[in-house]
């Protein structure tokens, strides 16, 4: 284990009779980019909050680096939270609201200002140093909020929603800038989303969570490519969860091919055929009444179309053949 991990011990959060979040363990890799992904209500702000110190620990407990920092208060811990409605002071420029922690710690004007300056130029904002909150686009109001969090250096930085106020244009392009600040940094960004596009494409790490738990974790692609259970093949798209007389499978859409009715690994009948630009997608009805659907590029589609009616055979390599848990 690396000096600067965090890890997870047994957490849990209870709000009266509610169990938010139920005995989790999770050891975060430091310098590592993770999303926390799940459905609304499964407890991932809930985790996020008591990480930060804004939510107090059930039972469990939370070490940064070692250190049990579960009841410590916010600033002492080595983390730092930027929010998702951004939590600008209105009335401060945008410098004093990037300096105010250090205000807060008693550090002089000139030396937080200093400090302030240059997170801002990591955000790329210097020249709007004077401006104030309502004087900014959104896409510039959340790097203000990054800048704040960064400034008192922590060793995680973890950030709730931090894209859902912004249009998908502007969504698109503050991921790459967040990806690339955070290997620059070389911090832990811990991101709670609930879109698994977003989680995709910025996290080495996912953990997905479903009522409380953590229902699976690891490196992105082995997430999306090898779904250990129904819910997790549901929740991050582009599967086939099928049953077979072997069990229960996930299977990506794009690994599906269509075949002559007796060389496939399944028969089927065409309901469905539409065309999506770069490939088309079809559905089928296999035996057991299940539906299987399969992406096929747009130029191997054409030059043997299919039409709804039609019987056929559906193909995919073992390897893509996941064997589901539950
Ligand atoms: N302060 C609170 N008091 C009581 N129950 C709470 C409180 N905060 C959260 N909960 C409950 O705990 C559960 C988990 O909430 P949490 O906010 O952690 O989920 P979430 O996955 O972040 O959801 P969302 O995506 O909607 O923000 C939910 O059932 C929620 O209603």
């Amino acid at each position: 284990m690396s000096k600067q991990d965090l890890e997870l011990v047994s957490v849990s959060k209870r709000y009266g009779r509610t169990t938010a979040v139920d005995a989790i363990n999770y050891h975060f890799k430091s310098e590592s980019y993770t999303c926390l992904l799940g459905p609304s209500g499964c407890g991932k702000s809930s985790t996020l909050r008591m990480i930060a110190g804004h939510e107090s620990v059930s039972d469990g407990a939370i070490l940064l680096a070692g250190r049990n920092i579960s009841n410590l208060p916010p600033a002492q811990r080595g983390t730092a939270m930027m929010f998702q409605n951004y939590a600008l002071f209105p009335h401060l420029s945008v410098l004093d609201n990037v300096a105010f922690s250090l205000k807060m710690k008693g550090v002089d004007t000139v030396k937080r200002h200093a400090q302030a300056r240059e997170m801002l130029d990591l955000v790329d904002l210097t020249d709007l140093a004077e401006r104030l909150p309502d004087q900014l686009s959104g896409g510039q109001q959340q790097r203000v909020a990054l800048a704040r969090a960064l400034i008192t250096r922590p060793q995680v930085l973890l950030l709730d929603e931090p894209l859902s106020a912004l249009d998908p244009f502007l969504r698109v392009r503050m991921r790459a800038e967040l990806r690339k600040l955070q290997k620059e940094l070389g911090i832990s960004f811990i991101h709670v989303t609930h879109g698994q596009d977003e989680a995709l494409a910025l996290a080495d790490e996912i953990i997905v969570m479903n009522n409380a738990v953590i229902e699976q974790a690891g490196p992105a692609r082995d997430v999306f490519n090898s779904p250990k259970t129904q819910f997790v093949a549901q929740f991050m798209g582009g599967h086939n969860v099928i049953a077979l007389p072997a069990g229960h499978f996930a299977v990506r859409a794009d690994a599906v091919s269509v075949t002559e009715p007796s060389k496939g690994a399944v028969e089927g009948q065409v309901i469905a055929v539409e065309y999506q630009g770069t490939h088309v997608s079809l559905s089928a009805r296999i035996a057991g009444d299940q539906e299987v659907l399969a992406l096929i590029p747009d130029s191997k589609f054409y030059n043997n179309p299919h039409h709804p009616g039609d019987r056929i055979g559906l193909h995919w390599d073992a390897n893509n053949q996941h064997e589901l848990t539950a």
